[in-house]
């Protein structure tokens, strides 16, 4: 948690889900009460295929929808792309960039993350841009220098907290069930907001920093808890809605 900082629990649904999911998924969001709504905001990022359908069932509750990529160019010859300004006419108020599948699977660079959180913003979005280390650095002892490149190189000069979030996913803990300790957490997240605030001062000291790897019903109350956690970035968690509410009611206690 960050005194004054409302917290956000965004859902990626990766590769996953056809028609018949979102309505199911959407069935059950419905039933989320006022004093949850208080707390925290709720966001789902469904592959392009059901953003439409999301934002409507969005419409009928208070979860706001998100993209997964976008292109950095606003249009053009790019077959099989999507550009951010057709995620937000689908409905999208914010886009996933840099997620570590798509800098592996590829080859997506801080230079081009960076042109993309370029792109969402004149679309009018939010970025959501993603840092993390891999095993390797963090055996290494790399992490922060890791975790600090990737944030001067991924995030454009103005960033400021209503159009920018920045996730923090160490590359390990997706869809591994490991997670990095409390403390461990703690650790990277004070770090990012340091960055944040020495580049953009009072908007980076109010820009939400979300965790993601592994966040489970189980493990959810612990993460969101640490200081500069704002929310988390949730994986297979958020495919069923009844685990992606639960991570959310997190914030009931947390927040009592
Ligand atoms: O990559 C993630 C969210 O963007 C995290 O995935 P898991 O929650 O499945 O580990």
């Amino acid at each position: 948690m960050t005194p004054d900082i409302r917290p956000l629990v965004a859902g990626n649904w990766k590769m996953n889900g056809l028609r018949a999911s979102a309505a199911e998924f959407g069935a059950m969001i419905e039933g989320y009460d006022d004093d949850l709504k208080e707390r925290v905001d709720l966001m789902i990022c469904p592959p392009s295929t059901l953003v439409m359908a999301f934002s409507q069932i969005a419409l009928q509750s208070s979860l706001s929808v998100g993209g997964q990529d976008c292109h950095a160019k606003d249009s053009g010859a790019h077959t099989g792309d999507i550009s951010a300004g057709m995620m937000a006419d689908s409905g999208a108020a914010a886009v996933i960039v840099g997620h570590s599948e798509r800098r592996q699977d590829h080859g997506e660079t801080d230079e081009m993350v960076r042109a993309k959180a370029e792109a969402a913003w004149r679309a009018g979005l939010t970025a959501i841009v993603c840092v993390g280390e891999t095993e390797a650095e963090r055996k290494d002892d790399k992490t922060l220098e890791r975790i600090g490149a990737q944030l001067a190189g991924s995030i454009p000069d103005g960033a400021m907290a209503a159009r920018m979030i920045v996730a923090y996913e160490p590359v390990w803990a997706i869809g591994t069930g490991m997670t990095p300790t409390a403390k461990d957490v703690a650790e990277v997240h004070g770090f990012i907001r340091e960055r944040l605030k020495d580049r953009f001062g009072e908007e980076g000291a109010r820009t939400r920093v979300l965790y993601g790897g592994s966040v489970k019903p189980s493990n959810a109350v612990e993460l969101m808890a640490v200081a500069n956690v704002d929310g988390a970035l949730v994986g297979g968690a958020s495919l069923k809605a009844s685990d992606f509410l639960a991570i959310a009611e997190a914030y009931r206690q947390i927040t009592s």
